[in-house]
C-alpha cells in the first residue's frame, strides 16, 4: 500500500500528516499507524493525523500517538491548520474538529497559526501539582531550572502514578520561570511517544495556565520549549479559563510516499 504524506512541524513536535478526504486510510490499524511513525521502519514522527472533510467545521483532524492511541495534540492542530490553508479548503479563520470538539483557527501569518483550546474549569492539585486537562492531560512541576532535569526518567515516574492509570497516563511537564517576566522554559514528557518530545502545545496551553494560578503569569505567557517559542493567552473569571489561545509556528517540511 503506498501512502502519500505530507511531514510537519510545530516548534519541533513532528508530525506525518495525511491527506485522507477520500476515507481511504484504514484508521483502526495501528500496526500501520505504528509503522509509518516508527523512525526506523516508517518516517518517524511525534504523531500521524488524518484529515478529513466536516459536515460541521472546515476540516476534521485525527490525532494518534505513535503508539496508536487518540487525543488532542495542540502542535499538530497549529499544523492542520497549515495544511488546510496551503492546500485551499480552509481560510484564514474559521473551525476544525478534532477529539475534543470544535476549535476556531487563525493565520496570523504564512507560518503563524493559532488556535483556541477548550475552556478549562476548575483546576485540580495532584501531590502539590497543578494537574490540568487541556484536551490532553498535563502535570505540571515547578523546577528551579528545566534545563537540569531528567526529563526521560522523572517523567515516565510520574505518567505512570496510579491516580493517572484510569485516564491512560498523563502527560509531564518540568517548568522554570525565566526572571519573573512572564516567560517560562518548559520540557514535557509526552505519553504516547514515551518520551521527551521538543514541544507539546496541550502542554504549554496548561503552563500558562499554572502560572497564572502561581501568580507568575498574568493573561499571557510566553514559553520557550527545547522546539522554539509559543504564545499562551487567555481570560480567567475564578477557577474558569476561557477565550484560550495556543499561538506559535507551524512548518511544512517535506512530502514523500511510503510503501507501507
Ligand atoms: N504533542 C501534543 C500532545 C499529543 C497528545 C499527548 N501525547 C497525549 O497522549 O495526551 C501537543 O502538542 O499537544
Amino acid at each position: 500500500m503506498k501512502i502519500n504524506f505530507e511531514k510537519y512541524q510545530g516548534t519541533g513536535n513532528d508530525f506525518v500528516l495525511i491527506d485522507d478526504r477520500n476515507e481511504e486510510f484504514p484508521e483502526n490499524d495501528i500496526k500501520l499507524i505504528k509503522h509509518i511513525c516508527s523512525a526506523k521502519f516508517g518516517v518517524g514522527s511525534d504523531g500521524l493525523m488524518l484529515i478529513r472533510n466536516s459536515a460541521d467545521a472546515d476540516f476534521e483532524m485525527i490525532f494518534f500517538n505513535p503508539d496508536g492511541s487518540k487525543s488532542l495534540c495542540g502542535n499538530g492542530s497549529r499544523c492542520a491548520v497549515h495544511y488546510a490553508h496551503k492546500s485551499g479548503f480552509a481560510s484564514t479563520s474559521g473551525t476544525f474538529i478534532t477529539t475534543d470538539g470544535v476549535h476556531k483557527f487563525k493565520v496570523l501569518s504564512h507560518d503563524l497559526i493559532a488556535i483556541e483550546m477548550r475552556d478549562v474549569h476548575n483546576p485540580e492539585k495532584h501531590s502539590g501539582h497543578w494537574f490540568i486537562d487541556t484536551g490532553s492531560p498535563h502535570l505540571i512541576i515547578r523546577v528551579p531550572n528545566a534545563d537540569k532535569v531528567d526529563v526521560l526518567n522523572e517523567g515516565r515516574k510520574w505518567r505512570n502514578e496510579a491516580v493517572f492509570i484510569p485516564i491512560g497516563g498523563t502527560n509531564v511537564n518540568f517548568v522554570s520561570v525565566i526572571l519573573d517576566s512572564g516567560s517560562f522554559r518548559v520540557r514535557t514528557y509526552e505519553r504516547g511517544v514515551e518520551n521527551e518530545t521538543l514541544s507539546c502545545g496541550t502542554g504549554v496551553t496548561a503552563v500558562g495556565l499554572a502560572m497564572n494560578l502561581e501568580e507568575k503569569a498574568e493573561n499571557r505567557a510566553e514559553i520557550e520549549t527545547k522546539g522554539g517559542n509559543l504564545t499562551v493567552q487567555f481570560q480567567r473569571d475564578g477557577a474558569h479559563f476561557r477565550n484560550i489561545w495556543l499561538e506559535g509556528p507551524a512548518k511544512f517540511v517535506f512530502s514523500g510516499q511510503i510503501d507501507a
